[in-house]
């Protein structure tokens, strides 16, 4: 197993994604490791059943779920009242739903979701429901019409960094939230580039400041 979660965490990111789609080369099936409490821990799920994700959540104390099949408005709901039942309100769970763009995008489905995750995250649609490498058109955020805050996700790489950096200081990203990294960051499957994310979080954050 490729997986370094423990090498990603030294650089403190806000959340760190682990792959629980069965197909994926990311798959993740170890042993949660030891991460500070400031990086919220964060299930991938394609379509899985609930008792599934009910059954990751508690085994590996998730704080976030990201739902990148589809997922309707309904199982989101039940995924949230399920998670408050048994944590008792004590600890939330943080319900992040992808959407994935090709060109255009009908922001109109983005109704129902609203009350019932607490993110979104546009991805870029692929062959795979997720970590397929490739940038959308982000000016399609233009037209972003809600005030919940969105991750920004899709072939996200050192190559991207002048692109995102233009992108984050037009109004487009007035609710981007979050940046969401992945396969232009590897080594191989799971296994991140320390270097190279160490590289794109000082030269973005020298950027905004
Ligand atoms: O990464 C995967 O293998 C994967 C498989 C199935 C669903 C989601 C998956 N990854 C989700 C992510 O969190 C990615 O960060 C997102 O899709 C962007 O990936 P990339 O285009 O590689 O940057």
């Amino acid at each position: 197993m490729n997986h370094n979660p423990e090498a990603v965490a030294t650089l403190q990111p806000d959340y760190l994604g682990f792959i629980f789609w069965e197909p994926s080369s990311r798959y993740f099936s170890g042993e949660m490791p030891d991460l500070p409490h400031s990086i919220k821990r964060t299930g991938v799920f394609v379509d899985a059943p609930l008792e599934e994700i009910l059954e990751k959540v508690e085994k590996y104390q998730l704080d976030a779920v990201q739902l990148h099949g589809k997922e309707a408005p309904d199982y989101c709901q039940e995924l949230k009242g399920r998670i408050l039942s048994i944590r008792a309100q004590s600890r939330n769970l943080e319900v992040i739903k992808v959407f994935s763009i090709k060109d255009d995008f009908d922001f109109g489905i983005l109704k129902d979701y609203e009350d019932v995750c607490d993110y979104f995250l546009f991805d870029t649609k692929g062959k795979l429901p997720g970590g397929n490498g490739y940038t959308f058109d982000w000016s399609v955020l233009e037209k972003y019409p809600s005030q919940k805050p969105y991750f920004l996700s899709g072939g996200i790489g050192l190559d991207s960094l002048d692109k995102l950096k233009g992108f984050l200081k037009s109004p487009a990203s007035t609710m981007c939230y979050a940046i969401d990294v992945n396969s232009k960051f590897e080594l191989a499957p799971g296994q991140k580039n320390i270097e190279e994310l160490k590289t794109f979080r000082v030269s973005l954050e020298s950027d905004m400041n």
